[in-house]
């Protein structure tokens, strides 16, 4: 049971705007759908011309509208609280926000005030309830220590840059298991040994903890600007927190170090291979390639080569089931251990739709992101819209923003996740705000939810 809740957030008018005029909307209900309806009209004093006296209504798609003075302790006690009671079950559930550049999605997510709890974005006010919870547990269970696992990124085509480690470059693969890995850039190891490093997840011990880590992270965001608006809008912002233990990371840690070990002893094993392969053969004077009398390949060479790889790998196997039985054995007395909250700073989505339908003035490499971030929210309508309509085949491959959340969202089959739809009222962000609606309208639509 997936329910894929779309939420619209309407964010205040500021001083500059008030004059400009301002969006009238209104909602409607259908007896029997708990979905509301919003027709919007531009005013006639809008002064862009494209934008006067139009009109717009979706279909029953949208779950709830947040008003323009609803702060953000409201929008979490209705969008995330009722939702944190399956992540203490251990399910994963995400949230994305989804608007033109200063609509209020990074307001709404991340938030700018980290000292006062009812504007804290969604991802602190959300850490700082579970906080509180497991607290309580690690206070009734010594035997355990419960934790957050912070992991922040920001990803830009399919490169992660991970914001708790000096916005390091880690890139975005699918492995040969057919899962998505996000890892920094190989680093060779004195000892020989190679070393990938996932991105950095910071355990947090307490709120505090967190508060920090995450505001330092933050720092690390782009603020520089472009010709059309500030980085963090061209950019998807990622924050993850996880529930977590000491011996789980310990675990995990195990893993990436064994790993580590049989990087250059697969490589070995495979130079060997090749050399002698390459010695049993000769090429005649035609060009042909024929078994060379004077050379007998050293099988005993290959096979020790390979019997030491296969003592390697069978040393990562024990690492990955070390880390899975940690995780069972926790499990069994706290459900709690893995359950993740997944928040999404989508790029702005001026990318999607021009918003006056005049051409943007861009330079080559914006207009080459600009062409990647369609991709990116278009291939994340179309995976929510597969999975709402249970199609069999759901397209996570088709961009990196929909690969790195493929595993969130197939841990979350049976949770509830939620897109907030931030749009401004103002009279000239008309053609942005209907975009935008328009995205989560079919979103909504493809959730079962009535025309
Ligand atoms: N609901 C709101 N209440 C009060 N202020 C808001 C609200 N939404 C947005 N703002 C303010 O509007 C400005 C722009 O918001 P914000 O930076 O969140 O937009 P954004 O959609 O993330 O933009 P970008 O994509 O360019 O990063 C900020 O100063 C923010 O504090």
């Amino acid at each position: 049971m997936n329910v894929f809740k779309i939420w619209v957030r309407w964010r205040p008018l500021n001083p500059s705007e008030a004059e400009k005029g301002e969006i009238q909307r209104e909602y409607g209900q259908h007896h029997n759908n708990p979905q509301s309806c919003i027709s919007i009209t531009s005013p006639l004093q809008a002064k862009a011309l494209s934008t006067r006296g139009k009109h717009w209504k979706s279909g029953f798609s949208f779950d709830g509208i947040i008003e323009y003075d609803d702060n953000n302790h409201l929008v979490f006690n209705r969008v995330v609280a009722p939702i944190i009671p399956q992540v203490l079950e251990g399910k994963s559930c995400n949230f994305f926000a989804y608007g033109h550049s200063g609509s209020g999605k990074s307001h709404t997510m991340i938030g700018y005030d980290f000292e006062h709890a009812n504007e804290f974005g969604l991802c602190l006010a959300a850490a700082q309830q579970l906080s509180a919870v497991l607290k309580d547990i690690n206070m009734e269970d010594s035997n355990y220590q419960f934790g957050i696992g912070l992991r922040v990124f920001e990803l830009r085509k399919n490169i992660a840059f991970d914001l708790l480690n000096e916005r390091n470059e880690c890139f975005v693969r699918e492995g040969s298991d057919g899962r998505v890995y996000i890892r920094g850039e190989t680093e060779m190891l004195e000892n020989g040994k190679v070393r990938v490093r996932p991105i950095a997840t910071k355990a947090c011990w307490s709120f505090e903890e967190l508060h920090q880590e995450l505001q330092k992270g933050l720092k690390h965001r782009k603020t520089a600007t472009s010709t059309m608006h500030d980085q963090s809008s061209r950019t998807h912002a990622v924050i993850e927190l996880e529930i977590i233990t000491k011996d789980l990371l310990d675990a995990r840690d195990q893993v990436v170090e064994r790993q580590s070990e049989l990087v250059p002893v697969g490589k070995h094993a495979t130079d060997v291979y090749i050399e002698e392969q390459s010695r049993a053969i000769v090429q005649t004077e035609e060009g042909k390639f024929v078994p060379n009398p004077d050379y007998q390949v050293d099988q005993a060479r290959v096979d020790a080569a390979e019997a030491k790889k296969a003592e390697f790998e069978s040393r990562v196997k024990e690492a990955d089931e070390h880390e899975s039985g940690v995780f069972a054995t926790t499990a069994q007395t706290h459900r709690c251990i893995g359950g993740k909250l997944v928040f999404v700073d989508l790029a702005g989505a001026e990318f999607l739709f021009s918003t006056t339908g005049s051409a943007l003035k861009q330079t080559p490499q914006e207009k080459q992101e600009g062409r990647q971030i369609n991709t990116d929210l278009l291939a994340l309508k179309e995976v929510i819209r597969a999975r709402s309509s249970k199609k069999s085949r759901i397209p996570y491959r088709s961009s990196p923003l929909t690969m790195v959340l493929r595993e969130h969202f197939e841990a979350s089959t049976d949770t509830h996740s939620a897109m907030i739809l931030t749009v401004s009222p103002e009279a000239n962000q008309y053609n942005a705000t209907t975009n935008t609606l328009k995205y989560g309208d079919l979103v909504g639509l493809a959730n079962g939810h009535k025309q």
